[in-house]
């Protein structure tokens, strides 16, 4: 019925590989790596994917990624990632992955990191899917901590292309890692960062200014700020937004509420994306139904915000 949306050829520009683990590969890993989890069996883990806000996600989140063990285990989670990129046209893909919730818990730096790239060179190769993978810092630790994130990562430089912000917004503004993203930029690295997802516009202004980001990830909270708006027209920064997760995190309280299209129709470059598809209920394709049946989007509509994600990749 959604041939169409699956058959637009599009980029996905907000994923974050820990969020694309879905529940039958954690099982998985988790009997592989002999963890013990919490929950007895895959009906009951996706039963606790109700989330009033975005904390209540990040909780779980963090908690399902403790069976990510190896490098092998980092590799089968990409792989099954582009398999689904595959299946749904997305051509390109600027994953995230988030170095410290590994490190956090005494996995080597490059664990992660190889079995990542080691994934993302294969779908290049077999699956014609381009790729470039974005280091993203997690803002509820000091900045400190992500200086020495950054420098772990210098040795394998090309295995990335910018750095990202993510985790709890709320209390840890952009401001906070300002001379970090100064750093990555002098050594050369694109930046981009989440904001306005639930954090005011001031946000998504000090992303702009201090961290001189190339992308905003979410920025749905833009729409407050009509000075914010005519700047992110004027100078056509790409907003990547995720709708699925947004309902699902209470940003918006229905899909019918989002706006999405409102800020595509006054002229905002904005795309869409998946987040944390194995918890919020779908890929990109999904999404973009999603938008179709809630918000009646268009097929002139739905090809334009294709043509967006294409247009605002960074990788090259
Ligand atoms: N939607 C989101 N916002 C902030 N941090 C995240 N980490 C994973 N998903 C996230
Ligand atoms: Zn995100």
């Amino acid at each position: 019925m959604y041939d169409w949306l699956n058959a637009l050829p599009k980029a996905e520009l907000h994923l974050h590989l820990e969020g694309s683990l879905e529940p039958e590969l954690l099982f998985a890993l988790a009997e592989r790596n002999k963890v013990a989890l919490p929950w007895p069996d895959v009906d009951t883990l996706r039963s606790a994917y109700a989330f009033n806000n975005l904390q209540e996600f990040l909780d779980l989140y963090y908690r399902g990624a403790d069976v990510l063990r190896t490098e092998q285990d980092f590799y089968d989670l990409t792989w099954a990632y582009l398999q689904r990129c595959k299946a749904q046209n997305v051509i390109h893909t600027e994953p995230f992955y988030d170095p410290q919730t590994h490190t956090e818990r005494g996995i080597p730096f490059e664990v992660a990191l190889q079995g990542i790239d080691a994934a993302l060179r294969d779908g290049r190769e077999q699956l014609g899917i381009t790729s470039g993978l974005i280091l993203s810092f997690l803002r509820h630790l000091p900045e400190e901590e992500a200086f020495k994130t950054f420098e772990q990562a210098l040795p394998y430089r090309d295995a990335f292309f910018a750095v990202g912000l993510d985790s709890s917004e709320l209390g840890h503004p952009p401001s906070k890692f300002e001379r970090v993203f100064q750093r990555a930029r002098e050594e050369g690295f694109l930046a981009v960062a989440h904001a306005g997802e639930e954090g005011p516009p001031e946000y998504i202004w000090e992303a702009l200014d201090l961290l001189k980001v190339n992308r905003i990830d979410h920025g749905v909270r833009a729409a407050e700020d009509p000075r914010l708006i005519e700047r992110l027209v004027e100078e056509q920064i790409p907003l990547t937004v995720c709708p699925l997760s947004n309902t699902k995190l209470c940003v918006f309280d229905d899909m019918s509420q989002h706006n999405i299209l409102e800020l595509l129709e006054r002229g905002v470059k904005v795309t869409v994306n998946s987040d944390d598809p194995a918890y919020f209920g779908g890929y990109v394709t999904e999404n973009f139904m999603a938008l179709h049946e809630a918000l009646q989007m268009t097929r002139e509509q739905a090809e334009r915000l294709a043509r967006n994600s294409l247009e605002a990749r960074l990788a090259r």
